[in-house]
């Protein structure tokens, strides 16, 4: 079975290929069978332009979403995390959303998604550069401590315990350069603590935490509450830096047209394309409302006194928009979503 049916460097990844009676060795099954496929796929993955996405989390529905909505088409095998994409030279390699800063940091990978939180704990945020904010993964990573507690402010954590598994981070906040609080002169522990944070004042293992906030739901269900907000975050389309020698002249174009695809296709999930018939005469006041991107198109109608507008408009504005319009005077307002453009977001 081929684990990526993709013309010549498909073939170098089928299991039938790499094993010892296909290539006529005589090492033993297994270790043959690894060797010889690692080296296919080295092979494979030559004069492609490789592609880190979140391998599962938070990130990776909305990754894979913004894939095909890119038209970005490939088979992953089972258990592979290397998949080669059958219509363009790139490889999507999957990692988790953590690793992802360093990949392409280190230029192991040209381009990557992943969050904004995560590039900053990797103290790789230097070497990356942020292509496109991809709207999705938004989230805060706040300083939390128990709503009942004694300490309730920064300082009166200062000293104390934090469990996190930003330890970079927190410790940069509580502790700053000096690896001590300027203010207080206190050295606040901070201890990692790969997931469920928030159990952590619960268990009497800290006195805070800082974690991420979404919705606010599972640090209200564990009793507690932010008192300071270290950044923002969301999904974002990186790359490094430093141009890396594999990125040729030839795979070059392929990161600005990925770029322009995501953004057109975020584009066509955020607005939606309104038309509408409306007298000359309260025309002014319409255009007030629907501007459009760059203008509203206007085109007479066969009906004298008439004019056929039509122009974009945020999906989340719909409802009012309609209301207005209707209030403005204007007739036949249909609304259509967009499959996709490009107009940039
Ligand atoms: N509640 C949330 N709402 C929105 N985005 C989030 C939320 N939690 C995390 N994220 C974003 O998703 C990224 C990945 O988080 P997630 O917890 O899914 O990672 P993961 O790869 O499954 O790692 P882990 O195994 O450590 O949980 C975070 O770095 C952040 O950018
Ligand atoms: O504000 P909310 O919408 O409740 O989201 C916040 C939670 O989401 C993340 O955890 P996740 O569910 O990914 O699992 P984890 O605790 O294992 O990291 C984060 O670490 C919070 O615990």
């Amino acid at each position: 079975m081929s684990a990526v049916p993709t013309p010549p460097p498909t073939a170098a990844l089928s299991t039938e290929a790499a094993s010892p009676s296909a290539a006529g060795g005589r090492a033993s099954k297994s270790s043959f069978g690894a060797e010889s496929t690692m080296s296919l796929l080295v092979e494979s993955l030559k004069d492609r332009l490789l592609f880190a996405v979140p391998k599962k989390g938070r990130l990776m529905e909305k990754t894979l979403e913004l894939l095909a909505g890119a038209d970005i088409k490939y088979n992953r095998a089972h258990r592979l995390d290397v998949a080669l994409v059958q219509n363009h030279p790139i490889a999507l390699v999957f990692l988790p959303a953590a690793d992802i800063p360093r990949f392409v940091a280190l230029g192991s990978v040209a381009l990557g998604i992943t969050g904004q939180d995560v590039i900053a704990e990797s103290t790789h945020a230097e070497q990356i550069t942020e292509l496109l904010p991809l709207g999705f993964g938004k989230c805060s990573l706040q300083v939390q401590v128990p709503v009942t507690g004694p300490i309730q402010t920064l300082e009166g954590l200062s000293g104390g315990r934090i469990a996190t598994s930003f330890e970079v981070l927190a410790a940069e906040l509580f502790n700053g350069k000096e690896g001590v609080d300027a203010k207080t002169g206190k050295k606040t522990k901070v201890e990692y603590v790969g997931g469920s944070v928030e159990a952590a004042c619960a268990l009497g293992m800290a006195d805070g935490i800082v974690d991420l906030v979404e919705s606010g739901d599972t640090m209200r269900a564990a009793g507690l509450h932010a008192i300071h907000t270290l950044m923002k975050s969301e999904a974002v389309l990186i790359t490094s830096r430093t141009p890396h020698p594999t990125v040729t002249p030839d795979l070059a174009p392929l990161i600005p047209l990925i770029k322009s695809r995501f953004a057109g296709f975020l584009a066509s999930k955020k607005y939606v394309y309104a038309s509408y018939n409306i007298k000359r005469e309260s025309l002014p006041k319409a255009m007030k409302i629907t501007p459009g991107r760059r203008a509203a198109t206007v085109s007479p109608l066969d009906e004298e006194g008439w004019v056929a507008v039509s122009a974009m408009i945020e999906k989340k504005e719909v409802a009012k928009v309609m209301d207005d319009l209707e209030k403005s005077g204007a007739e036949d307002i249909l609304i259509f979503a967009l499959d996709n453009c490009r107009v940039g977001v």
